[in-house]
């Protein structure tokens, strides 16, 4: 037992959720008449997979906490954190402390839920009940289903139900710090640092967590064109949950119906990595689409990563992404078409590869777009939609300004020939596409 805190306490989790602002399952804590005690963990499971030891997502969850506890020491409270795996770290808490309650922001990945139902029951055998609270999304899990009550699977239907059920009720803020007080007043053991953790501090310049209403006027007209600065690089702050999503979807209703459509897309991934979690455990939405041959060759799959393809606006997205963990979204679509239809790869290691690098990597809409671009995904276009990469370049980025930023060597002898001819890819894909979908009937 703790010697400074002998009272009964709620604890509240901290996971993707990073905020002090109208986060909804720290106002249930904090409503629950038990003083509360904030948590995070830094969790082994997910720190060993990262290969890369100056991952910048770790300096920008660290720095968070940092903010967050800088706050709570304003309030004589504190921010417990833990680095470990979370089912040992709940064992030493359980018998730590006198737990009346955890209260948690449900995540719906399938390792998170898997990882909660542990540590439910870890806490249950000493009678604490673990919460779920709903705050990374709009609409979760079942909140909005079709005439039939099943999930939808199809975007454009779903974002009809979305607008008309997204009144004031799902949309207003939770007043979270009005009840601040009700924090436990303490200090914590210090934190384990970046570096006790394995991990090097980055100095990587992290975009803004707002974006100006003027911003969002010109986002319609803009935000295909990747050398304009035209899209509100928010995805990493919804990762971790450092904004608000009501507050952000609210901003977006007023501002721009085309940027709401984009959180639209968020919320549907979501419900899908919910309703059919196997698409989060490597398998297509469209099971035949498992039929395809893929090509597993490493000397092609190295040079698409390596921005080497030849195809001016491929190399640049994926420079920009090796570069800074951000790609633009249109250039997402084309980079992922082209490994999945160009060369024939399995869209599996190209989701794995944007997994280790982007910054605001997400496994639903991450997974989604893979899953879009392969044809293998929810919306209803099939395989023959192969994005022509040249003729994407000379409508997106006509004055080839994105191209020249991330291939300063695009025009010279320096720069590759095309690794695979366009028409060739072409014709290639859609035989290996047709095959699959032939054996499967
Ligand atoms: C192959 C591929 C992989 C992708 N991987 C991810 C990923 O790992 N994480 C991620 O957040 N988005 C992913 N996207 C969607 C989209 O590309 C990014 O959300 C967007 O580029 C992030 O930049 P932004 O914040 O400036 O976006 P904005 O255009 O400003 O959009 C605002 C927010 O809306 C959400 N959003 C926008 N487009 C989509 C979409 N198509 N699907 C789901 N949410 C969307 C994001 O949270 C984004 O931050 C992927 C798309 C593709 C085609």
């Amino acid at each position: 037992m703790n010697s400074k805190i002998k009272e009964k306490i709620v604890l509240f989790w901290f996971r993707r959720d990073l905020r002090l602002d109208d986060n909804a399952g720290l106002y249930y804590a904090l409503k629950s008449g038990y003083p509360v005690l904030p948590l995070f963990i830094f969790d082994k499971n997910i720190l060993d997979d990262l290969t890369n030891k100056k991952d910048d997502r770790i300096t920008f969850i660290y720095k968070h906490i940092e903010d967050i506890r800088k706050e709570l020491r304003s309030h004589d409270a504190d921010i417990l954190v833990e680095y470990g795996f979370p089912e040992d770290v709940w064992k030493k808490l359980s018998d730590q402390y006198d737990i009346a309650e955890i209260y948690t922001n449900t995540d719906y990945e399938p390792y998170a839920t898997d990882r909660d139902k542990k540590i439910f029951r870890i806490v249950k055998e000493k009678g604490t009940a673990f919460k779920g609270c709903k705050d990374q999304v709009i609409f979760e899990k079942n909140e909005i289903l079709s005439g039939q009550g099943t999930p939808y699977t199809v975007f454009t239907p779903y974002s009809r139900a979305w607008r008309e059920k997204s009144n004031e009720f799902y949309l207003s803020s939770y007043p979270t710090k009005k009840y601040i007080k009700n924090l436990l007043k303490w200090t914590a053991p210090a934190s384990p640092t970046i570096k006790e953790m394995g991990f090097e501090e980055s100095d990587y310049d992290f975009p803004s967590d707002h974006i100006q209403p003027e911003k969002l006027k010109h986002y319609a007209q803009e935000r295909d064109f990747p050398a304009e600065n035209a899209t509100s690089r928010l995805g990493v702050h919804l990762r971790f949950g450092t904004i608000s999503i009501r507050e952000l979807a609210r901003e977006a209703k007023d501002h721009s119906g085309v940027f709401l459509n984009e959180l639209i897309w968020r919320d549907f991934y979501q419900q899908i990595l919910w309703n059919f979690p196997e698409v989060g455990r490597g398998k297509a939405f469209r099971s035949a689409y498992d039929n395809i041959k893929w090509r597993y060759d490493k000397e092609d799959f190295k040079k698409w990563c390596d921005g080497q393809t030849g195809y001016p606006l491929v190399d640049a997205g994926m420079r920009q992404l090796n570069e800074i963990g951000f790609m633009h979204n249109r250039v997402r679509m084309v980079t992922a078409s082209f490994l999945s239809k160009h060369l024939l790869i399995d869209w599996r290691l190209g989701e794995a590869y944007f997994a280790e690098k982007l910054l605001d990597y997400d496994l639903a809409a991450n997974n989604g777009g893979w899953q879009w671009a392969a044809g293998s995904g929810t919306d209803a276009a099939p395989y023959f939609r192969i994005f022509n990469p040249t003729a994407q370049a000379e409508r997106f980025d006509p004055k080839q300004e994105y191209i020249k930023k991330w291939v300063p060597e695009f025009g010279t002898d320096q720069y590759p020939e095309p690794m695979v001819d366009h028409k060739m890819a072409r014709e290639r894909c859609l035989k290996a596409y047709k095959l699959a979908l032939n054996a499967d009937k």
